[in-house]
C-alpha cells in the first residue's frame, strides 16, 4: 500500500473560512483558527469544502486560505484540501497547488452547476487525480451537487490506487455501507469512508464509516472526538445518548439565519474571529440571533462537561 491510511482515521473538522471585517480571506485569522483546532487535538481538517465556502471563493482566495492553514498545520494534523471547482482546469491548478503546499490528500465534488454524466464526472476527477501523486477522496454530497454517484462509477474509481476513500454526505446509511463494503472488496484492504451527516455519526460508524468530516464539528470538536472514542470502545449506549444531545445542538445551530453564520458567531463568543460567511449566506445580525448563539454556546459547554468522564 502506497499510502498511510491510519492518518485518515478519526475526527476531521470541516474548516470554516476566515475573513476580515471587509469579507476578504484573512491569513492571520485562518492561522489562529487552525491553531485552535490543533490545540483541541482533532485528527485533521477538511479545507475549502462546503463549510469552507470553497465554491464561493476565487482561485486565489482558496490558495491563500490553504497556505495559511498549512503554515500552522503541516506535519501536525492530517490536511485534506477540497479542490473541486467549476471547471476541470481550475480544479487541476488547485490540486497542484495543494500538493506544493504539502497536504495529505485532495478531494472533490463531481460538479458545481451543470448536471453531468458519470463519464464526464470520471474524466473531471481523473484529471485532478493524474495531476498529483496525492491520494484522492471522493466527495459525495448529492443534495447539493444533484449528482447521484452510481455504484458502477464508484467501483471504477476505487480501482485507481490513488483513490483511497469517500466522504459520504448523503443521508442514506445504506449507501454508506455499500461504499465501505465495495471499497474494501475492490482494494483488498481498508477503503476509508468518512461519515458526512453529523446527525448520523454513530449510525455511520456502526454501519461502516472509519472516520467523520463535519460542518458542525467546528463548534464542538470535543463532542465528536468523544463520540468517536465511544465508538472505538464499542460503548454504543452512551454514544447514542451523546448523539441525542449533539443532535439537539445541531437542530439549534440550524434554526438560525444560516449554519455557518451561527457557527462563526459562536467562535466569536470564544474569541476566535472568522468574520461573517460570504453572501448569499446570511450572517448573525439581530439580538435574537445573538441570544440563540449564546444559548447554544452554553449548551455545548454543559454537554462537554457532562460527558467528560463518561
Ligand atoms: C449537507 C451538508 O452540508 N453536510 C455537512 C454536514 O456536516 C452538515 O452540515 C451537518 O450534518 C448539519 O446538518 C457535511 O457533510 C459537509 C462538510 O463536511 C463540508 O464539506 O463542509
Amino acid at each position: 500500500m502506497k499510502y498511510d491510511l491510519e492518518k485518515f482515521k478519526g475526527v476531521f473538522v470541516a474548516l470554516y473560512s476566515a475573513y476580515d471585517e471587509e469579507g476578504n480571506v484573512c491569513s492571520e485569522r485562518a492561522k489562529k483558527l487552525t491553531q485552535y483546532y490543533l490545540d483541541k487535538g482533532v485528527k485533521g481538517l477538511y479545507v475549502g469544502g462546503s463549510s469552507g465556502e470553497g465554491v464561493l471563493q476565487s482561485e486565489e482566495e482558496r490558495k491563500k486560505m490553504l497556505e495559511a492553514v498549512m503554515s500552522v498545520a503541516k506535519g501536525k494534523m492530517t490536511i485534506i484540501a477540497h479542490i473541486g471547482a467549476n471547471s476541470t482546469p481550475e480544479s487541476v491548478r488547485l490540486a497542484k497547488h495543494a500538493e506544493e503546499m504539502g497536504v495529505d490528500a485532495i478531494s472533490s465534488i463531481p460538479c458545481v452547476y451543470y448536471g453531468f454524466s458519470p463519464r464526464a464526472v470520471k474524466r473531471h476527477w481523473d484529471a485532478m487525480i493524474d495531476a498529483t501523486d496525492l491520494p484522492f477522496i471522493i466527495y459525495h454530497i448529492p443534495q447539493t451537487t444533484r449528482f447521484n454517484l452510481p455504484i458502477s462509477l464508484f467501483t471504477e474509481m476505487a480501482q485507481n490506487e490513488k483513490v483511497i476513500g469517500i466522504k459520504c454526505s448523503s443521508e442514506s446509511t445504506y449507501e454508506l455501507e455499500r461504499f465501505k463494503f465495495v471499497g474494501d472488496k475492490v482494494k483488498g484492504h481498508d477503503f476509508i469512508v468518512f461519515n458526512g451527516p453529523d446527525e448520523q455519526f454513530v449510525a455511520g460508524r456502526i454501519i461502516g464509516a472509519d472516520s467523520g468530516i463535519g460542518g458542525t464539528y467546528g463548534v464542538m470538536p470535543e463532542l465528536f472526538m468523544k463520540l468517536n472514542d465511544l465508538m472505538d470502545q464499542e460503548r454504543i449506549k452512551v454514544a447514542r445518548k451523546l448523539q441525542d444531545e449533539v443532535n439537539d445542538i445541531i437542530a439549534d445551530l440550524l434554526s438560525g439565519p444560516n449554519l455557518y453564520g451561527v457557527a462563526k458567531y459562536i467562535l466569536h463568543l470564544r474569541g476566535v474571529e472568522t468574520g461573517n460567511p460570504r453572501g448569499p449566506m446570511l450572517p448573525v445580525e439581530t439580538d435574537e440571533d445573538k441570544k440563540l448563539c449564546e444559548r447554544i454556546n452554553k449548551k455545548i459547554e454543559e454537554v462537554i462537561e457532562k460527558y467528560k468522564d463518561k
